[in-house]
């Protein structure tokens, strides 16, 4: 199994306000080992550097090294997850795209939590149904290109008979860095070997008591692919908590509601649930907004108020 780089990969140069100009200890990282990171530098150069496990440096982060000391440049995003323990993890720096991806077993309200996740972190969301070789998925394609397609791109593929890949390839080689999340064995490790094949990441492996499949890799890895652009694979990256996201400002990344967002409500930081003079609940009552989708709003932003007040008795920071 292959997990570095490909040694085609030629980085641009730093995008975060580097002042650094010197080729030879400007560098990307492209893979974390837990105790060292593997660093590519401007030149195409590579070698490992030690790091502490506290270090903070991740997959996608530009830095200057000076023997073995890392000065990390700042940021243009970073995307984080909060886990069921409450942990807050940072999956990957300077991401521009997330792809959410889905099959007929996905977990519903998936996607507009990570649709949500992604528009807070500033990186654009965009849709992979997968598993279209299989009758019933058509449906779901239906449904998700109802819902969705207006507010973010919709790609329709098929991992296993690598049909419909063109279009995502095409998008993610406009240079963009990006990362899939999505359920467990909806088929990320199978389009991230489509898209990569020089991964050959170890595809539905039966491994954990469940039964469920675990992903079998154990490093983060920054992958260029062949027309441009590159993708992140990181274990265990299959749904998050939201982090970084208040109740008022929900509304203005639910997808659908965008276009609703100069809606002006009678107070500010309305929540459009029961408050009087609320535009968006004016909108579900003329049907200009779907009241299914009104439904998975309220849930979603149930689950908001829950994370803000429990993070807040926890002392976690939000
Ligand atoms: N029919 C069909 N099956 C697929 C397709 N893509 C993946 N699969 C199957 O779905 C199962 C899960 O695929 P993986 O690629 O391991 O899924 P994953 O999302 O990486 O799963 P985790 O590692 O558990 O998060 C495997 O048995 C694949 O062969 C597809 O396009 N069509
Ligand atoms: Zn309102």
């Amino acid at each position: 199994m292959n997990h570095g780089a490909s040694s085609s990969h030629r980085l641009k140069s730093p995008q975060s306000g580097s002042a650094c100009t010197d080729p030879t200890c400007c560098g990307l990282i492209t893979a974390h080992h837990g105790v060292e990171v593997e660093v590519v530098f401007t030149t195409g150069k590579r070698r490992m550097v030690r790091v502490k496990r506290s270090s903070g440096h991740v997959v996608g982060d530009d830095v200057e090294v000076a023997g073995e000391m890392l000065r990390r440049l700042p940021r243009r995003t970073e995307l984080r997850r909060r886990d069921g323990g409450g942990g807050i993890h940072l999956v990957a720096a300077n991401l521009d795209v997330l792809g959410i991806v889905v099959a007929l077993n996905s977990s519903p309200g998936f996607i507009d939590r990570a649709i949500v996740a992604a528009r807070v972190a500033q990186l654009q969301p965009f849709v992979v149904v997968n598993k279209c070789d299989l009758d019933d998925t058509a449906a779901l394609l239906a449904d998700l290109h109802r819902i969705y397609a207006d507010s973010l791109p919709v790609f329709a593929i098929s991992a296993m008979d690598r049909t419909g890949l063109a279009p995502l390839q095409a998008f993610l080689n406009q240079g963009h860095r990006g990362v899939f999340v999505g359920s467990s064995g909806v088929g990320k490790s199978s389009l991230l070997n489509a898209l990569c094949p020089e991964i050959n990441l170890k595809v539905g492996k039966v491994s954990d008591h469940n039964g469920l499949g675990r992903h079998t890799t154990t490093v983060s890895t920054l992958h260029p692919l062949s027309g441009g652009g590159e993708l992140v694979d990181t274990p265990g990256f299959r749904d998050f908590g939201l982090v970084d996201i208040l109740a008022e400002e929900l509304a203005i990344h639910f997808p659908g509601f965008e276009e609703h967002g100069e809606v002006s409500c009678r107070f500010r930081n309305c929540r459009h649930r029961t408050e009087p003079g609320c535009a968006i609940t004016k909108l579900v009552e003329s049907g200009q907004i779907p009241a299914d989708r009104y439904a998975v709003y309220l849930k979603l932003l149930g689950e908001v108020e829950a994370d803000q007040s429990e993070a807040r008795s926890k002392g976690w920071k939000n």
